[in-house]
């Protein structure tokens, strides 16, 4: 049983599927990754197919995934790929259930907000009613948009947030705000195993070359020679952490024994024009940096405290800012096509 956060009482896990005990039942950990076509997914699969043991099934739809990003691994016999939509339900037997799937760049989840929301609250439905029905542990990403824009800093798990319920970021916040809710109430009433990660900024290979978000944009812009747009004040601050660090931080929270939520982030603080200064100098300082108009909401300072990481999961972040960008670099420049000089 899990040990934390429980809100009251809890029963105990369903019996996990009569396929346990079935006569020609391989000893394989059956894991489902909803949203393994993506960015974070797509690294979580390499790491998890390194095991002998795991078999891994990914379901996705491809709305900001794509088959590339898994294309190692389509045609070995311990993987399976799934073209599903979570917000239609998924009967699968699996020992275990990492729930990425949802759009997670703004310009992307603002782009049909009410699939958005229907993803996260009807998609995590739909994962926990197969949790319950096969006795799988399920791990759900949230996001440390769910503390919106914090008057607490650092933000700390037991802070409750500060979310606008009815702005253009709400179909991504609040539905994830009510995916951790569906998290708890299976937990209390079901007796599901869950695990919840709160994810701030990650970065690293895969990321779609115009996938929207920060740190991606200005890498793109700086090898095509683009002014590296920061968005006004310039001052808002973002912690970034490199997807390797990531992955490590999401096996170890699925394969312990807490609940969570539990941040995983980097703690390393850049304000955005700190953050374009990087980039510049270290890929392309030739390019100008300029100010551009910002969206609705944008949350202005956000830092992970990741004591309770430490303290469970003995996890921290290991790459630097300053060490991942070169890395992101060189995926960027060969989908690019722009050689090192
Ligand atoms: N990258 C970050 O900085 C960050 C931060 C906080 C939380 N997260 C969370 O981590 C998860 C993965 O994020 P990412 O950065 O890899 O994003 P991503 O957009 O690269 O990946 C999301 C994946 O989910 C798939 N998907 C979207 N809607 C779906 C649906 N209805 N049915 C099936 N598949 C669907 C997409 O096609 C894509 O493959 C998301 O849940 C996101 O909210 C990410
Ligand atoms: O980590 C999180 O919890 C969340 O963070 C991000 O949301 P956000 O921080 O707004 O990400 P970006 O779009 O990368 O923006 C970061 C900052 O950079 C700024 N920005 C963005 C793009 C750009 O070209 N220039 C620029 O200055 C934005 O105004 C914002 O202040 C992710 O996109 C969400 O999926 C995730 O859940």
């Amino acid at each position: 049983m899990a040990k934390e956060a429980s809100n009251g009482s809890t029963k105990p896990p369903p019996t996990p599927s009569p396929l346990r005990n079935a006569k020609f039942f391989q000893a394989n950990m059956r894991i489902l990754v909803t949203g393994g076509a993506g960015f974070i997914g797509s690294h979580l699969v390499d790491r998890l197919m390194e095991n002998e043991k795991n078999e891994v099934i990914v379901a996705d739809n491809y709305f900001t995934g794509s088959k590339d990003n898994l294309k190692k691994w389509i045609g070995h016999p311990r993987f399976e790929l799934i073209r599903h939509d979570v917000t239609e339900p998924l009967l699968v037997e699996v020992d275990q259930i990492y729930h990425l799937a949802c759009p997670a760049s703004p310009i992307f989840y603002k782009y049909n907000p009410v699939k958005t929301i229907k993803t996260n609250v009807i998609g995590t439905l739909n994962m926990l009613g197969l949790a319950k029905r096969v006795g799988a542990r399920i791990l759900l990403t949230s996001t440390s948009e769910v503390y919106g824009d914090p008057l607490v800093h650092p933000q700390n798990e037991s802070y409750w947030g500060n979310v606008n319920p009815i702005g253009v970021r709400s179909c991504y916040d609040e539905g994830k705000r009510v995916a951790e809710t569906l998290m708890f109430d299976y937990h209390r009433q079901h007796g599901i195993e869950i695990r919840i990660a709160r994810i701030f900024n990650t970065y690293g290979p895969r990321m779609n070359i115009d996938d929207g978000r920060v740190v991606s944009n200005f890498i793109a812009q700086a090898l095509r020679g683009e002014s590296l747009t920061v968005q006004s004040p310039g001052t808002q601050t973002r912690s970034f952490c490199y997807v390797s660090d990531m992955v490590d931080g999401l096996i170890r929270l699925m394969e312990g024994e807490n609940t969570g939520p539990i941040n995983i982030g980097n703690p390393g603080e850049f304000t955005m024009l700190e953050l374009a200064e990087t980039v510049k100098e270290l890929i392309n300082p030739s390019v100008e940096i300029i100010m551009v108009e910002n969206t609705p909401d944008d949350p202005r300072q956000r830092k992970p405290d990741i004591t309770k990481a430490k303290e469970l999961l003995g996890w921290e972040p290991k790459i630097k800012l300053r060490d991942g960008l070169p890395l992101m670099e060189d995926d960027f420049r060969t989908r690019l096509g722009v050689p090192k000089k």
